[in-house]
């Protein structure tokens, strides 16, 4: 998936030795870049995000779902301080309502950050809907685009609560 999500970025030749002599080599170059997780779920795709562009910078948004509402509430917000000048890969596993995304964008949007773009595991239509509403310059990237929504607020079929399930926290 992080070839996708970077398939577009610019590209410069450089100069790498190998144990058997000199090649030229593609590097993406000339854009600064950040990974975002929402926490906690988003946590558990950073490591494999960076190991594509180990040079991106981290921040971190923190976001729970009210479990009867269903609306989300931040708690934590620690960013680079040029992020106004980087290009955003946001980072959750699961796409539901959308309001986490939709939260989250808008404490980017807020703090400067102008190009941004959302990557996610499981998306329900739903969730998907909601931020291209409001965020329709945010592009987003989904594995999969799941049914929809059940009433309790989980993705159908989707894979339950990504965060609980990755912490083993229930
Ligand atoms: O699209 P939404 O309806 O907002 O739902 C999606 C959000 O719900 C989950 O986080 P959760 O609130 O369970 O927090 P956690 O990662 O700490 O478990 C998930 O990781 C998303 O951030
Ligand atoms: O199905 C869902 C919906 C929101 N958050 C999750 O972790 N799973
Ligand atoms: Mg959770």
């Amino acid at each position: 998936m992080v070839y996708e999500i970077t398939r577009d970025l610019p590209l410069a030749d450089v100069e790498v030795e190998t144990p058997m002599g000199k090649s030229t080599q593609k590097m993406i170059a000339g854009k600064k870049l950040a990974v975002i997780p929402i926490l906690r779920a988003g946590l558990g795709m950073v490591d494999g995000v960076l190991q594509l562009i180990p040079a991106a910078k981290v921040g971190h948004i923190g976001m729970y779902r009210d479990e009867e509402t269903l609306k989300p509430h931040e708690y934590f917000v620690k960013l680079p301080s040029d992020i106004d000048q980087r290009d955003l890969f946001i980072v959750d596993p699961m796409l539901a309502t959308g309001g986490s995304a939709n939260m989250a964008i808008e404490a980017l949007k807020k703090r400067g950050a102008k190009h941004m773009r959302l990557v996610v595991l499981v998306a329900a239509p739903e969730g998907v809907k909601e931020v291209q509403k409001e965020h329709p310059d945010v592009d987003i990237y989904a594995a999969s685009l799941d049914e929809k929504i059940t009433e309790n607020g989980y993705i159908f079929p989707g894979l339950g609560d990504a965060g609980d399930r990755l912490f083993g926290t229930k």
